[in-house]
């Protein structure tokens, strides 16, 4: 039996979206849930803005079903209680920061007031300036401001921080942090690994408009867990890459780098075929490496 709380606040099943030639997304299946914060990674066109522009009813799918609050996408009813913060969110540019304020205030019941938006966001001292003389990053501060100022119970946040410096990156996220402590929820998007593990629950990475790991941090970094293995040796390259347990080799000179999936058998194996071996150096895979294997994996599609 499906319990109230256990329906998504924001779904895709099976959501397909074709841009003339181009398959945006291929099948993305997606939950959000209460409390949740989902990061949605993935590199610039994996489909990250299709999905929010499907959940958000801006775009519709061509096959699959999206469901925004239960009901579907782009109803008033659906939409109540959402906050937006797009890529592309042009505004009156000779407004002031106040006023814009006041103005998307005023479609909320009971909107934060202009103080609290101001801190949440970090636009103290930008109250008074017009939006085309902000910056870029202080103008992404101005939309986040925006998106929260109703006070919204779901947040969609499309690569909030591009553009931004890293104080200010640090001070949206803790922005978040705050509303999902007060009850939000969260779905995010971005190419930045840090971002999500700073504020994420959960990640969706997409690559070529398809899910290509999805999970905890911990467990999309153990689906591409790695150890990298580095020395000097005279040992055959071709012969270490059939060893098992290694994943790749290759020769760098007088050096030898091999990926492997657990590094202490190679390392074993590697010391017991070569008494000359030195420099050995064993390091892990970090998340960014992680990352860009999960979507070499995956690579763009494009239909004929
Ligand atoms: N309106 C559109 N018309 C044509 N193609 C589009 C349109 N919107 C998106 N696409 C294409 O669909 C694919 C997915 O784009 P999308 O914007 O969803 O990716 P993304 O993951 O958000 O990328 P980025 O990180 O660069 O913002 C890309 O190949 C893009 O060029």
């Amino acid at each position: 039996m499906t319990h109230r709380f256990d329906i998504p606040l924001a779904s895709l099943e099976g959501a397909h979206k074709r841009y003339g030639r181009t398959l945006a997304l291929d099948g993305v299946d997606l939950e959000l849930h209460g409390g949740q914060v989902l990061a949605l990674l993935g590199a610039n066109g994996a489909g990250k803005t299709s999905a929010i522009s499907l959940l958000l009813g801006l775009v519709a799918p061509d096959a699959g079903e999206v469901r925004l609050s239960g009901r579907a996408p782009g109803t008033l009813a659906a939409r109540r209680g959402v906050g937006v913060m797009l890529q592309s969110g042009a505004l009156p540019p000779t407004l002031k920061v106040r006023e814009l304020l006041d103005l998307t205030r005023s479609y909320y019941p009971d909107p934060r007031s202009v103080a609290e938006c101001a801190a949440i966001a970090g636009l103290a001292g930008l109250l008074g300036r017009r939006y085309d003389a902000l910056s870029g990053g202080q103008q992404r501060r101005v939309q986040f401001a925006l998106a929260i100022c109703g006070r919204p119970t779901l947040l969609f946040l499309d690569e909030p921080t591009t553009g931004l410096d890293i104080e200010a990156r640090q001070g949206l996220w803790h922005g978040v942090r705050d509303l999902v402590a007060e009850g939000a929820s969260v779905l995010l998007t971005t190419h930045y690994l840090e971002e999500a593990e700073a504020l994420a629950d959960r990640v969706v990475v997409l690559a070529g408009g398809r899910v290509v790991a999805e999970g905890s941090l911990e467990a999309v970094r153990a689906r591409v867990d790695q150890r990298r293995i580095r020395c000097v040796t005279t040992l055959d390259v071709e012969a270490v890459a059939r060893w098992p347990g290694v994943r790749s080799a290759r020769r760098d000179g007088v050096r030898l780098d091999v990926v492997a999936g657990i590094a202490e058998d190679v390392v074993r194996r590697l010391l017991a075929a070569d008494a000359a071996l030195s420099d050995l150096d064993v390091s892990r895979a970090g998340l960014a490496e992680a990352f860009l294997e999960i979507t070499r994996e995956a690579p763009l599609t494009e239909a004929a």
